[in-house]
């Protein structure tokens, strides 16, 4: 059997404690086992711990820019084989953020302002590899920006001149741009357009799965997930109360957070 994508064992991930807020655990008893092509979505309210144990499954939370970064300091941590808990530093710290695409909460609005659209979505290819031949890079920006429906002429824009949504795709089409073989997306729809949430989380299941590539998709929207993930899990204040496909975890809500979704849901589809 391939080795897991992912391989949780019993997690626990703290903030540590910094200036005047005490030390905070976010992630409790954590166990989940994403296998190499599987689509996955992490569900749960505002607070139960999904962008923690999203960036922490990116590989990124100890990226130095981070004030405070939350640790997994309980349990077993495994991404693509790297043991997180440990540590991933220097050169494997490279390898593992080259195999995983990670898209922040919010990130569109972090861009900077000077530089076009397409340079913005080739920066990650330009980082890692400066010779990279130009047409290619701008062929492949091209079809993202395409396959994200965004308007043509979006490549030479600058952040600025396009809508919240819009500037969410080109953050969508940045993390995809290197191919990842495991792609953390935290609330990928957030800003997007309602009409065409559903189209979008489309577009990047398609991607993943084209290359029998492997994704976690973060949202407390149940409803974009339902056509296009293959499982969900549901974290509440830091825990799993379910797990599984979106109509098996719905029909046996034991856990009132799983009941209120299911009502919101209606009947599973059959
Ligand atoms: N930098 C931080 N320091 C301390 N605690 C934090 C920090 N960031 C988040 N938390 C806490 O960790 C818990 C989980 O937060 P997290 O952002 O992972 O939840 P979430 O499910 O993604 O919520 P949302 O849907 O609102 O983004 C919350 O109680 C939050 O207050």
């Amino acid at each position: 059997m391939a080795e897991p994508v992912l391989l949780a064992s019993d997690v626990t991930i703290e903030y540590p404690a910094h200036s005047v807020s005490s030390a905070h655990t976010a992630v409790r008893g954590v166990s989940l086992r994403i296998e190499p092509g599987e689509i996955v979505g992490l569900v749960g309210s505002s607070g139960s711990g999904k962008s923690t144990f999203g960036l922490v499954a990116s590989g990124l939370a100890g990226a130095k820019s981070r004030a405070v970064s939350p640790r997994v300091t309980g349990g077993d941590f495994r991404v693509l084989g790297f043991d997180l808990r440990k540590g991933v530093r220097g050169r494997r710290f490279n390898r593992l953020t080259f195999g995983v695409g990670y898209l922040p909460q919010s990130t569109g609005s972090d861009f900077a302002p000077n530089l076009t659209v397409a340079e913005l979505v080739a920066e990650p290819i330009f980082s890692r590899d400066k010779r990279y031949n130009e047409k290619a890079a701008s062929l492949k920006v091209a079809t993202l920006l395409d396959a994200l429906l965004l308007p043509n002429g979006t490549a030479r824009k600058l952040p600025h001149e396009l809508s919240n949504g819009q500037r969410q795709r080109v953050a969508i089409a940045r993390s995809l741009i290197l191919d990842p073989v495991f792609l953390v997306a935290d609330e990928p729809t957030a800003g997007v357009d309602v009409s065409i949430r559903g189209p979008i989380i489309d577009v990047i299941v398609a991607m993943q799965r084209e290359r029998g590539a492997t994704a976690l998709i973060v949202s407390h929207d149940l409803e974009v997930l339902r056509r296009s993930v293959d499982r969900i899990v549901v974290l509440h204040e830091g825990v799993v109360v379910g797990v599984g496909t979106i109509d098996e975890v719905l029909s046996d809500p034991r856990h009132p957070y799983v009941a209120s979704l299911a009502k919101t849901m209606g009947s599973p589809e059959r």
